[in-house]
């Protein structure tokens, strides 16, 4: 018998809702993925499919008031996150499980050094005296490969440019070695050239630390570049979930086709993106059948009657939540 490794971080029917108006609308609708020892598992879909959502609610991250996980689970080491109290879920956060957003001056604070800002990260997470803490982040500073490193310590945020700024965040959700990192979108501000080097750095990183990496990005050419698997989203559910050479070989749910038209590659010039027509529904007027079923061009009878679960596609991990598939995928 084989036996698999267990997931380094599982999502079990994931639901998280926001309160519109009174009522209760789902923005992530039972989402089940497994992210595995050493995966990047890549999370597309246009804007407002949930993606940010769904990373803010593996480390619950949510507003207060307005916004709730309404059910499922968030598997981590045999724990729950769902349901851990505050205090425990906080030592969750940066130490085992950490963040990184598109933006990062909004993270860092502009009056404290980055020196002293990395330092400050290892000392709530890992204790220790401020001199070690101070010599540690000059030994990450070097791992992500900032130039002079010594004397950028005593430098603020406001003096590093985009992607420099980019690689701090990096260094700080090292800091405390998490098996799991969230990455929303962490080189979309970048110029081009900036992002493939701090995408192949992550890389990097993901190696020596043996970490996983739930990515989100709108750039299939990142997805090329960085991810194993990609799971698309659409109106809140995953579509589609396939290793990379699947899903760019054949994509089998008409959304991930048109988006595959739609979106920036790197192996194909941008003139050739075809926008999809229509757009993503909002939270209070998710049609009941097929969520893409109005935009869809395949669409049959059935599809704004009945609500597709993700099934099988009959290739092995590839799943897919659409019946009514052209032959031969959705090409
Ligand atoms: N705080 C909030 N209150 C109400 N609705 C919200 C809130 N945050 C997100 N939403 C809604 O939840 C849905 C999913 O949003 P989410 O931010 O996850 O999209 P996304 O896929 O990350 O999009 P983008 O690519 O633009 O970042 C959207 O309809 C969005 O408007
Ligand atoms: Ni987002």
């Amino acid at each position: 018998m084989t036996s698999f490794p267990r997931p380094a971080l599982e999502l079990r029917n994931l639901r998280t809702e926001f309160r519109i108006g009174g009522r209760w609308y789902p923005a992530v609708r039972n989402v089940s993925v497994s992210l595995m020892p050493n995966e990047t598992l890549a999370v597309v879909g246009e804007s407002g499919s949930g993606k940010s959502v769904t990373a803010l609610s593996i480390l619950r991250l949510l507003p207060h008031a307005g916004a709730r996980i309404q059910g499922g689970e968030v598997l981590f080491e045999g724990q729950d996150l769902v349901t851990l109290s505050e205090r425990d879920m906080s030592t969750i956060r940066g130490n085992s499980i950490a963040m990184i957003f598109q933006e990062p001056m909004t993270s860092l604070n502009p009056t404290m050094t980055v020196g002293d800002q990395i330092a400050e990260a290892i000392l709530i997470h890992r204790g220790g005296s401020r001199m070690e803490a101070k010599a540690e982040a000059l030994r990450l500073l070097d791992e992500v490969k900032i130039p002079s490193p010594k004397s950028r310590l005593d430098e603020y945020p406001h003096q590093f440019s985009g992607g420099m700024r980019q690689r701090v965040m990096i260094a700080m959700a090292l800091a405390c070695h998490p098996r799991v990192l969230l990455a929303d979108e962490p080189t979309t501000a970048l110029d081009v050239t900036i992002q493939a080097q701090v995408l192949s750095q992550l890389e990097e990183l993901k190696q020596a630390y043996g970490m996983s990496m739930l990515f989100i990005t709108h750039n299939l050419g990142v997805v090329a570049q960085i991810a194993d698997r990609v799971a698309v989203m659409y109106a809140g559910e995953i579509v589609e979930l396939a290793t990379v050479d699947a899903l760019f070989a054949r994509p089998m749910h008409p959304y991930t086709a048109a988006l595959l038209r739609a979106m920036p590659r790197a192996d194909r010039a941008n003139e050739s993106l075809e926008p999809i027509p229509g757009s993503v529904p909002v939270l209070s007027a998710v049609p009941t059948g097929c969520a893409y079923a109005p935009r869809c061009p395949f669409k049959d009878r059935s599809c704004t009657e009945l609500h597709p679960e993700l099934v099988s596609s009959g290739d092995p991990g590839h799943m897919v939540r659409c019946p009514v598939r052209p032959v031969g995928g959705a090409h």
